[in-house]
C-alpha cells in the first residue's frame, strides 16, 4: 500500500446520508426524490419478482409468512441503515411494511401459479 493511500475519511464520505445535497426550495428537493424514486421502483419490482420465485417453490401457503426470516432482514435493515448513516427505526418501519405487501403478493402469486384454469403464463 501506498504511503500516501488516505484512510479513515473515506468510509464517511461514502456512506448515503452524505450523498444528500443541500437544497434551496422544495421543488429541488421533490426534484431529488423523483430521481431516488426511479431507482427505486425497478429495484423493488425486481424485488417483487423474487416473490414469484418463492411462490412457486414453496410447498404450501401456511409457507409464505416466515416470521423467522421477516426478524432477520429487519435486524439486518436496521444495521445497514444504521452504516450509512440513517435511522434503523424509520427503515424498520418500510421494510416491515413493504414484506406484508409482498407477502400479499406472495400469497396471490401461490394461487395464480397452481390456477391451471386461466391459460395465464406461469414462471
Ligand atoms: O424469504 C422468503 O421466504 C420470502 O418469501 C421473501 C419475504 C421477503 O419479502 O423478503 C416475504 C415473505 C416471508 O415472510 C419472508 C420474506
Amino acid at each position: 500500500m501506498s504511503t500516501n493511500a488516505p484512510t479513515a475519511p473515506i468510509q464517511a464520505c461514502e456512506q448515503a446520508i452524505g450523498k444528500t445535497v443541500h437544497c434551496k426550495d422544495m421543488t429541488e428537493v421533490r426534484q431529488h426524490v423523483d430521481a431516488l424514486d426511479d431507482i427505486l421502483v425497478p429495484l423493488l419490482v425486481e424485488r417483487g419478482g423474487y416473490m414469484t420465485q418463492a411462490a412457486r417453490i414453496k410447498a404450501t401457503q401456511a409457507q409464505v409468512r416466515d416470521e423467522d426470516r421477516i426478524e432477520f432482514i429487519v435486524a439486518r435493515v436496521r444495521e445497514r441503515a444504521a452504516q450509512e448513516g440513517g435511522q434503523p427505526d424509520v427503515i424498520e418501519a418500510i421494510y416491515r411494511s413493504m414484506m406484508e405487501a409482498y407477502i400479499a403478493y406472495e400469497h396471490k402469486e401461490f394461487d395464480r401459479l397452481r390456477d391451471n384454469t386461466r391459460g395465464e403464463q406461469n414462471v
